[in-house]
């Protein structure tokens, strides 16, 4: 069992600044956050009237789901509950990362054949999968569940070795990072540094992932999760040799997470995702996905030998702001 480290209150939440932030969020993230903190707390007291308050915070456009009384956000119209409540998950909204929604690409007819054609339109085929039969569930909560793990790969040995291959070819020249997620860093990558996976991975989310996610948490997602946007992903790197062996017991701070298994179980001893909620972790072999709500107290459980990659994904729902925080703060303890 891993030792349990939990200090967190809500994520990246200005609470938490007294403190250092604990969630895996990137640092980059944390100063865009605290900014606009300062910029909507000048705001909401220049124009205190509430109804100009929430026009000026530029929540109205948000969509709401049925209130849960735990949630204190704007309509307490406190400026301690907003600042608080309501800025991880814009924060990730606004960063230019290149991951793409299914109805952008649509849009801007994106076109994965690489030759500079941007007027033809790439048709997405999306994938199907059957509860119970491609994934199993865990943790229950309303009528749905907060982990899954699928039953067969999504990614083939093929597409998960090249991703491996193309993420030590660029840390042989640039090195892995080991800063990028404050307090829980992991040795990583950044897809953004990885082109060719970075393209596989805009297809692969439109027509395996999000179909998968939508299918697996739509019991919670309003709109069912059409809006999913990947906000941060990673190739994380384990090495018993000398390198990171685990990481301790976090929360992200996104609204889904989801890891991917690059290379196959018998190339480590240990390993899996380690939660909470479960005492123990999930082990997945190569090209299987565990995904979860990113607010569950989870960690990468430790290997004592040999070399574990995955891929990590933090996906949020554009546009939900209010309710990505209400859920996030919901399903926390569970
Ligand atoms: O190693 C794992 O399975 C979990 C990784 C993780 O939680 C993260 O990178 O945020
Ligand atoms: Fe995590």
């Amino acid at each position: 069992m891993m030792p349990i480290n939990d200090q967190l209150q809500s994520p990246c939440s200005l609470r938490q600044r007294k403190k250092p932030c604990s969630c895996r969020c990137i640092n980059h993230y944390d100063q865009f956050a605290m900014v606009s903190a300062v910029l909507l707390l000048v705001g909401c007291i220049l124009f205190s009237a509430p109804a100009k308050a929430t026009a000026f915070c530029n929540l109205g456009s948000i969509k709401r789901a049925t209130p849960q009384s735990n949630y204190v956000g704007r309509g307490s119209q406190s400026t301690t509950a907003l600042k608080v409540s309501e800025l991880h998950v814009p924060g990730y909204a606004q960063t230019k990362l290149p991951f793409i929604h299914p109805d952008d690409n649509r849009r801007r007819g994106y076109n994965n054949s690489n030759n500079g054609d941007s007027t033809s339109t790439t048709i997405f085929h999306e994938r199907t999968y059957q509860p119970n039969v491609d994934y199993t569930s865990l943790v229950p909560h309303q009528n749905g569940h907060l982990i899954h793990r699928t039953t067969t790969p999504i990614f083939t040995p093929r597409e998960c070795q090249s991703i491996i291959n193309e993420a030590e070819a660029k840390a042989n020249e640039m090195g892995w990072t080991t800063t990028r997620h404050g307090n829980y860093p992991t040795t990583d990558l950044p897809i953004v540094e990885l082109p060719t996976t970075l393209e596989f991975l805009k297809v692969a989310l439109v027509e395996r992932i999000y179909p998968l996610l939508r299918q697996q948490f739509g019991e919670f997602l309003p709109d069912g999760g059409r809006n999913l946007r990947v906000a941060d992903g990673f190739i994380v790197k384990y090495d018993a040799l000398g390198g990171q062996t685990e990481l301790k017991p976090h929360r992200d701070g996104s609204v889904l997470s989801f890891n991917i298994a690059l290379n196959p179980m018998s190339e480590f001893e240990g390993g899996g995702t380690w939660f909470q909620s479960l005492d123990g972790p999930v082990k997945i072999d190569q090209g299987e996905i565990v995904s979860h709500s990113s607010s569950l107290l989870h960690g990468g459980n430790g290997i004592t030998w040999g070399r574990r990659y995955i891929i990590v994904c933090f996906v949020i729902l554009e546009g939900y702001d209010s309710w990505s925080m209400r859920f996030y703060n919901q399903v926390r303890n569970l």
